[in-house]
């Protein structure tokens, strides 16, 4: 089995609106691999969202899609909607980012769970489905899993929903789950177990995770390779430890310097907008190193620096044939590194 089970070029998402043209997606390009955690980032807005929702076509009308999301081998964007159908929740599948609006109010949890199993599954017994659904709910640390099924989504909290929501995207074992912000809501303790447990599910499975996050800790911790979003770009990339460790994009810098760990500083202005984007660099209106042609030009993604430096067979970033091999993956599109 390859390792790659997904390879989305060039994609490029837009809305029409009465504002005019919002650009949400603009030339992503990235790979998800069988067992393997991409972690998605960025601010509120940049879109990332977007982008997890257009991998499972479930854009509104008005959103026009261009590039290519080949997913074993087959380009998702020239299926007819039925095909598409196939592979929505049985192949990929979305946990999306708002539970309240996305479970049905007057089903109970049990029969929700039971109906995602059996769409997937075929036909199953009733008692086993039962204990399918409880026991997905379980992996995802319900309490009282079974005494949960009969219960309606408004008798449960806003993370208890989360979590409902995340077994639901588990039920037809996926080969990629999208998440999009799957801990939103909960508290600390019970935000890191459930991220863990998709974590683990996927390389267990040897599933693909996309795992779309506000937390940086968690994006460090649990991701394999992180893309940073900044206006509809993904502006760096590269695996999770050495993206973190040598930030190369100014943005991703003032990321990390963001987090609460490391002392909160928040970045100076505010992202563009999305229907009057700067021609030249996104970010730079907000950067601090900055330089006359940003203003002007658009960089392409340029691999680390740190490439550089392996090639004059100094020590690369870990000191390992690996970390030599994870610097000529990480990428941002900045000049500084032209
Ligand atoms: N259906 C839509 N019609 C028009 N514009 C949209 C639509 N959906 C999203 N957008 C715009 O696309 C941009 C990206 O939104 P998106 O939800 O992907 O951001 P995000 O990075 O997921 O933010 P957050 O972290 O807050 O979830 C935003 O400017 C948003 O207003
Ligand atoms: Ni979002």
């Amino acid at each position: 089995m390859s390792d790659t089970l997904m390879v989305i070029k060039q994609l490029d998402v837009s809305f029409q609106t009465r504002e005019g043209l919002v650009q949400a997606v603009d030339g992503a390009t990235l790979e998800l691999k069988h067992g393997r955690i991409f972690g998605l980032i960025g601010e509120t807005g940049s879109g990332k969202s977007v982008l997890g929702l257009s991998l499972v076509r479930l854009l509104p009308a008005h959103a026009s899609v261009s590039g290519s999301l080949l997913y074993k081998g087959k380009d998702l964007l020239q299926l007819s909607p039925k095909e598409m159908r196939q592979i929505r929740g049985r192949e990929i599948a979305l946990i999306p980012q708002n539970p309240a609006s996305s479970l049905n109010p007057v089903m109970t949890l049990g029969s929700q769970l039971r109906e995602a199993i059996r769409a997937y599954a075929g036909r199953t017994g009733s008692k086993r489905l039962n204990a399918q659904a409880a026991g997905l709910l379980h992996a995802m640390n319900m309490p009282d899993a079974e005494q949960q099924l009969r219960r309606y989504p408004f008798q449960l909290s806003g993370g208890m929903k989360q979590r409902v929501l995340a077994a639901m995207g588990l039920a037809g074992s996926p080969s990629l789950l999208i998440a999009d912000e799957p801990t939103k809501g909960l508290d600390a303790l019970i935000r890191v177990q459930v991220t863990e447990m998709l974590a683990n599910m996927a390389r267990r499975t040897g599933a693909a995770l996309l795992l779309i996050t506000h937390d940086l800790d968690v994006a460090r911790v649990l991701c394999d390779e992180v893309g940073v979003m900044y206006a509809g770009q993904i502006i760096e990339q590269g695996p999770a430890k050495e993206l973190f460790a040598q930030p190369m994009h100014p943005y991703t810098r003032g990321l990390i310097a963001s987090m609460p760990s490391r002392g909160m500083i928040p970045i100076a202005g505010t992202a563009p907008s999305l229907t009057d984007r700067p021609a030249g660099c996104k970010f730079y209106d907000r950067c601090g190193s900055a330089m006359p042609r940003c203003e002007a030009e658009q960089p392409d993604l340029y691999k680390s620096a740190h490439t550089e430096i392996t090639n004059k067979e100094t020590e690369p970033i870990d000191g390992t044939a690996k970390g030599q091999q994870a610097a000529a993956k990480h990428k941002a599109r900045c000049f500084l590194y032209a």
